[in-house]
């Protein structure tokens, strides 16, 4: 399924333990919160977290940020219960971690469907085990079956390190591979994808390079876990005014009279065809989307 176009630069993790978080969460200028109940909650204030994240869901007062609840894996203790409430408490998404095969994400949907979840509420999914690696050209494609509600991958390079044994280095030059490999998935499945986190928070210009590599590679934002990492996020992935510029002038090139039967023209001395032009009204959307989201 097709996502509807929203802007999803910026994804703040916040320990749904941290009551202090989910409030100033309604204060910071991000696009998505992903409210978490797994790896950044202890086994001890699970069901605190559940709780508190489901209560300032029902609760309201984000604005136009989306709501994302990450509940733990279906085959933990919290699991389960997590789910349930999360259906409850109507976010826009559960993120669901550690998805290996499509029968993960299908497992999730079929609790959605027997619990009356909201049509508009989707899944999205952590792309973090060695398994998803190998098998996210099928985790995506389920991104095509209405049933699923696969709206978003989120990769999870610091699982994704522990599990390979990989390294998390400057350029990411172990990561690459796979970070292409689930970005093609995505796209194949007409999902989004966001980059992982930048677990170095006082370290701005690694995280500017880090966020300019992954718009490189075609990443719909990145999610953060410091609010400090918000302002540059949004930056990084918003289009440029020069490219909003460029967008619209080889659009208006495409259609004006004389081009009318033309498929490459020449646009300031540079070959523009009309895949060109189509990739400009996707910039011109998403920067659309971003001034109406205020
Ligand atoms: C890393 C932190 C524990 C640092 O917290 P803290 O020591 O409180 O930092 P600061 O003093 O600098 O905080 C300044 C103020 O900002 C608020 N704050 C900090 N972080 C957040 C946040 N994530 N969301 C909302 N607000 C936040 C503090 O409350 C301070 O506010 P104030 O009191 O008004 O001054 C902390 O940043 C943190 O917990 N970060 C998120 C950690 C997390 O969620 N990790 C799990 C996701 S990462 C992951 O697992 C990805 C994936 O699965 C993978 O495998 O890669
Ligand atoms: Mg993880």
């Amino acid at each position: 399924m097709t996502t509807a176009l929203k802007p999803r630069r910026s994804a703040l993790y916040m320990p749904g333990s941290n009551a202090r978080a989910l409030d100033k969460a309604k204060t910071l200028d991000v696009d998505c919160l992903i409210l978490d109940l797994e790896d950044a909650v202890a086994p001890d204030a699970k069901a605190l977290a559940r709780d508190q994240v489901c209560e300032a869901v029902r609760a309201g007062g984000y604005g136009h940020r989306e709501l994302v609840i990450r509940i733990n894996g279906l085959d933990t203790a919290w699991g389960a219960e997590d789910l349930e409430a999360a259906i409850a408490a109507r976010p826009d998404a559960i993120l669901v971690p550690k998805v290996s095969s499509p029968a993960d994400l299908q497992r999730v949907a079929h609790r959605l469907a027997v619990g009356n979840a909201p049509a508009a509420l989707r899944l999205w999914a952590m792309m973090e085990t060695p398994q998803a690696m190998l098998n996210a050209a099928a985790i995506g494609a389920a991104g095509r079956d209405p049933e699923v509600r696969l709206a978003c991958f989120v990769m999870g390079t610091n699982d994704l390190a522990k599990e390979t044994r990989a390294r998390l280095t400057p350029g990411r030059a172990a990561m690459v591979p796979w970070l292409m490999t689930c970005v093609a998935a995505a796209r194949a499945g007409g999902i989004d994808i966001l980059d992982g986190v930048y677990n170095d928070f006082n370290d701005l210009d690694g995280f500017a390079a880090e966020c300019a590599q992954g718009m490189d590679m075609g990443m719909d934002g990145k999610t953060l876990v410091h609010p400090k990492q918000i302002e540059p996020c949004n930056a990084a992935f918003s289009p440029s005014e020069a490219e909003i510029a460029w967008a619209r002038k080889i659009n208006e090139a495409f259609q004006a009279p004389e081009n009318a039967d033309k498929g490459a023209i020449q646009v300031d001395g540079r070959m523009v065809e009309r895949l060109h032009a189509e990739m400009g009204r996707r910039v011109i959307a998403i920067a659309d989307a971003i001034v109406a989201r205020g």
